[in-house]
C-alpha cells in the first residue's frame, strides 16, 4: 500500500502555474527523490505534502486519509529543513525534545526516545551545546533526531544536506538512507543534485517545469530516459545530446535511418560510452582535458558540437590534439528532435 497519494494536485500563485496535474505515490517504507532544476516545482510538492501550502485543485493522502485539508500538525510527518530549523537558546537535548514536549507526550517517554536517537546518531557528547557550538554536520544530525524522535512513519526533507560541504554531504546521504531503512520510513526527499538523487533513492521523480518528466528507480532514468531532458539531466557527467551531422549519420546510417524515414532527431550518448578511435568518420578536436584520477574527461569539438567524452584512467591527449570518436549502435538513444521523446523502447532500434 502507497503511504503518500497526490491526485491530480495542481498549484498556482495567480499567473504562477508552479504544479500541473502531479500524480504520484510514495510506498511504505520506500524512499522517493523529487528531483529537478530550480523552479521545477519540488519544494512546492512537498510543502503541500506537509500542509505548509494549500492545492489549487487535487487530493493528497496520507496512509489512506484525506489529509488535503487537515494541518500540518495533523498529518502525522515529520520535517527536516534546508536551514535546519534549530531554535538559537535551546541546547541540543531541548532542540530534539521541542515537538514532544509541545505535544504534551509524558517526561519519561521524551526521555527513552531521546537516549535511542542520540544513541543512534552519535550525538551524546553534545546534548548540553547549544546550535552555535556545533559543526553544519551535527547541526544537521540534530534535525535529524527531531525527525527520528516524533515516531512517525512518514518523514519529509527539503534539500537537507545543501549546507554541508561535498564530503559531509556523502557522509549523512548514506547516514540518512541507512537511518530511513532501519526505522522503516517512508520518505519524500527533494534535491537538485541527481548524484545525491541517484544514490539514496529507491524511486525519481524527475521534475520539469511543475511536471513530472519521469518516474522510475536510478536504473530507469539512466538506462532509458523517457526524453531528452531526463537523458541530460541524469549521469555524471550527463549524456550527450546531439543533432546528428553527416559524419554521425555517415557512422551509424543503419541506426539512423531506417527506410525512408526523415523525422528530425536527437541522438543521445553517454560519456562513457564513447571511445577514441583513429578509424572513425567522426573527428574532432580536444578541447579541455581533466584527469579525476580515476578517469579523465575530454571535450571535443566537432562541428557544431562539444561532445563528452569519459576516458579511464589518464588520457594521453592534449588540448588542440585530433581524435575520432566512436561508440556502439546499441549505446544511441534516439528522442524526437520536436517532443524531446524517447524513440523505441530499445536503444538504437527505431520503431
Ligand atoms: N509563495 C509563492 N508565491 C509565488 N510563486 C511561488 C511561491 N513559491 C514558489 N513559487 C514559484 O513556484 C515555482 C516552483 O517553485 P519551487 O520552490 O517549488 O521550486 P523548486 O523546484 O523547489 O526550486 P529550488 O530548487 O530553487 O528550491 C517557481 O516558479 C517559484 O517561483
Amino acid at each position: 500500500m502507497s503511504t503518500i497519494v497526490l491526485k491530480n494536485i495542481c498549484k498556482s500563485w495567480g499567473d504562477t502555474e508552479a504544479l500541473r496535474d502531479i500524480n504520484l505515490s510514495c510506498g511504505k517504507g520506500e524512499l522517493l527523490v523529487l528531483l529537478g532544476p530550480s523552479g521545477c516545482g519540488k519544494s512546492t510538492t512537498l510543502r503541500l505534502i506537509a500542509g505548509l501550502e494549500t492545492p489549487t485543485s487535487g487530493t493528497i493522502e496520507i496512509e489512506g486519509r484525506d489529509v488535503s485539508n487537515l494541518p500540518p500538525v495533523k498529518r502525522n510527518i515529520s520535517m527536516v529543513f534546508q536551514n535546519y530549523a534549530l531554535f538559537p537558546h535551546l541546547n541540543v537535548a531541548e532542540n530534539i525534545l521541542f515537538g514532544l514536549k509541545a505535544r504534551k507526550v509524558p517526561k519519561k517517554e521524551r526521555r527513552k526516545r531521546l537516549d535511542e536517537a542520540v544513541s543512534l546518531l552519535g550525538l551524546s557528547g553534545f546534548l548540553e551545546r547549544r546550535p552555535a557550538q556545533l559543526s553544519g554536520g551535527q547541526r544537521q544530525r540534530i534535525a535529524l533526531g527531531r525527525a527520528i524522535v516524533a515516531q512517525v512513519p512518514v518523514c519529509l526533507m527539503d534539500e537537507p544536506l545543501s549546507n554541508l560541504d561535498a564530503k559531509l554531504r556523502q557522509e549523512m546521504r548514506q547516514e540518512i538512507r541507512l537511518l530511513q531503512q532501519r526505522l522503516k520510513m517512508s520518505m519524500v526527499y527533494v534535491t537538485h543534485d541527481q548524484v545525491e538523487a541517484m544514490t539514496i533513492a529507491d524511486k525519481i521523480i524527475l521534475m520539469k517545469d511543475g511536471h513530472i518528466e519521469q518516474y522510475g528507480t536510478p536504473e530507469d532514468l539512466y538506462n532509458l530516459p523517457a526524453t531528452a531532458f531526463t537523458g541530460g539531466f541524469i549521469g555524471n557527467p550527463p549524456m550527450n545530446i546531439l543533432t546528428p551531422d553527416a559524419a554521425i549519420f555517415a557512422e551509424f546510417s543503419t541506426a539512423l535511418f531506417p527506410a525512408g524515414d526523415t523525422k528530425p532527431i536527437l541522438i543521445g550518448v553517454r560519456p562513457e560510452k564513447i571511445e577514441l578511435s583513429a578509424n572513425s568518420n567522426i573527428q574532432g578536436t580536444v578541447e579541455t582535458v581533466e584527469y579525476l584520477g580515476a578517469d579523465s574527461l575530454l571535450l571535443c569539438r566537432t562541428g557544431d558540437h562539444s561532445i563528452t567524452v569519459s576516458v579511464k584512467g589518464k588520457a594521453e591527449v592534449f588540448p588542440g590534439d585530433k581524435v575520432g570518436l566512436i561508440w556502439k549502435e546499441e549505446d544511441i538513444h534516439l528522442f524526437d528532435a520536436q517532443t524531446g521523446r524517447r524513440i523505441g523502447i530499445t536503444a538504437g532500434v527505431r520503431p
